[in-house]
């Protein structure tokens, strides 16, 4: 009898072999779950972004319809679960996880987030799971996943985060944060900002599929227009938006976005580039800047509205290959790229109105790239943060007196946030206005002065707006 069909008798918990594997034997393995765990070595491995790296295999491998749809699933979701997955799997092992072979990590890791999320039958996750690691690790390590992916089974998800989780009495944070999957330390960022209870809605946003969002090209279409030919929602607060149905298909097929009428841009983006255009300034309004322009879809909009008044915009992007997408993106407005650090980039002070979309930890989009969550780590904020205030001084010195500067993160924590603009406010004497109220009809803005919008309250990424004005 083939070792998945015979019954077992409750399994201890696994042990890895003592002897050496004996070769793999040949059998026949699920393609969709193949390359769905080979995605997840890519991403281990390489430091690959999976919703990057699974759609080319997918396409060479010629799995298509549901098996596609199952191999995504599986994929993103075993990448956004993994600290769950891993504590789950260390809890139902007698190795700790960082002694076991990585490559059946991965085929445990794909095997239990099955068993946990998702209506596979588990008789069918375990098999899965036990011949992708005989294929790949030989019939020695395939035991061990077997007894692992069994004691696995034995529970379901809520029980087994109520055994290895924290009491959410005691620790609401931990609690939430196995929950949900999070790691702890960007929980704890998100419970800084909300407070504990809002954090389950947060993060449980953060594991949703996100709306695409396209932005109608000021001048060239309107939103109504976009919408109708697309199928799509007029966006709820920016006026150039448009919400897409979830899975319909690839924006980047549609035919306003192949001529160059609209672009994919979330929905919170259009709104903190608009903020930037809203308050009043003293004299001539023609010159405007972009100071981390790549990969342009800011620059994009500003562009569209400069170029529509008559005026211009120099956009400044640091790596060479993001310049050239912000050339594509902004083709035929009043746009001059740079290739420069922004911190330095050579230009002739005097600009009206100045964006300042600083690189981030991205903990404001994690919604996005499944891996995004596990891959940060604390130790990025302190440089990230250092570049932060060093960009945003930058900006503040191009700025012609009277003139305005937005300060932008896609990031909810505060050390990136209120941390960097409250130091170069002390520091600058520049006035922070009060942005909430270039952000018209927008619910849910918090005290202000800076914006923080949020997936669970607004439906866009988590982005952060500073607007601060140049003393006359
Ligand atoms: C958050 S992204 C900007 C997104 C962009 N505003 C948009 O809407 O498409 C930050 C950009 O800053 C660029 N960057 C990083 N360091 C920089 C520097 N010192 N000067 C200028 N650009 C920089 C990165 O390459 C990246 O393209």
């Amino acid at each position: 009898m083939n070792d998945r069909r015979r019954r077992p008798s409750r399994p201890a918990k696994a042990r890895p072999p003592q002897r050496k594997s004996t070769p793999a034997r040949p059998v026949d393995i699920d393609p969709a779950r193949l390359a769905a765990v080979e995605t997840l070595r890519a991403v281990r491995e390489r430091d690959a972004y999976a919703n990057l790296a699974l759609p080319p295999l997918l396409k060479q491998r010629r799995i298509t319809g549901r098996d596609a749809a199952l191999a995504t699933e599986l994929t993103y979701g075993a990448c956004r679960a993994q600290g769950l997955l891993d504590a789950v799997i260390d809890e139902c092992s007698n190795r700790p996880l960082a002694e076991l072979d990585p490559k059946m990590l991965d085929a445990l890791r794909l095997g239990v987030y099955q068993l946990l999320r998702t209506r596979i039958p588990a008789h069918a996750a375990v098999a899965s799971t036990v011949d992708i690691v005989r294929f790949e690790n030989g019939s020695k390590l395939a035991g061990f996943a077997n007894a692992v992916m069994r004691r696995a089974a034995e529970s379901d998800e809520q029980s087994w985060v109520d055994k290895l989780a924290p009491a959410r009495a005691e620790d609401p944070v931990g609690h939430l944060a196995m929950r949900y999957a999070h790691p702890r330390w960007i929980a704890q960022a998100f419970a800084d900002v909300l407070g504990v209870d809002e954090l389950e809605a947060a993060l449980a946003a953060d594991d949703a599929r996100p709306a695409v969002h396209l932005t109608a090209r000021p001048g060239e279409i309107s939103a109504d227009e976009l919408a109708a030919i697309t199928g799509g929602d007029p966006a709820p607060y920016s006026p150039y938006g448009v919400r897409l149905e979830a899975g319909a298909g690839d924006p980047g097929d549609l035919e306003p976005v192949q001529e160059g009428f609209a672009s994919v841009q979330d929905e919170g983006s259009q709104l903190v580039a608009l903020a930037l255009t809203r308050p009043e300034v003293e004299g001539s309004d023609l010159r405007w800047l972009d100071l981390c322009a790549g990969p342009g879809g800011k620059a994009n909009l500003l562009g569209s509205l400069v170029t529509l008044d008559g005026g211009s915009l120099d956009a400044v992007e640091q790596a060479p290959h993001r310049a050239d997408l912000v050339r594509k993106a902004t083709e035929g407005l009043s746009v001059s790229v740079h290739v420069a650090d922004g911190r330095d980039p050579g230009l002739k002070p005097g600009f009206a109105r100045v964006l300042v979309d600083t690189p981030c930890t991205g903990l404001g989009a994690l919604r996005r790239r499944p891996e995004a969550r596990w891959r940060r780590q604390p130790s990025d904020v302190g440089d990230l943060t250092k570049l932060q205030r060093e960009l945003l001084l930058s900006a503040i010195k191009l700025t012609r007196p009277g003139g305005v500067v937005a300060y932008v993160v896609c990031s909810p924590h505060l050390p990136e946030t209120d941390g960097v603009v409250s130091d170069v406010v002390r520091r600058t004497g520049v006035e922070q206005l009060d942005a909430r109220q270039y952000f018209p009809d927008v619910p849910d803005l918090g005290d202000g002065p800076g914006v923080q919008l949020w997936p669970h309250r607004h439906g866009t990424d988590a982005m952060f707006c500073a607007l601060l004005r140049v003393p006359s």
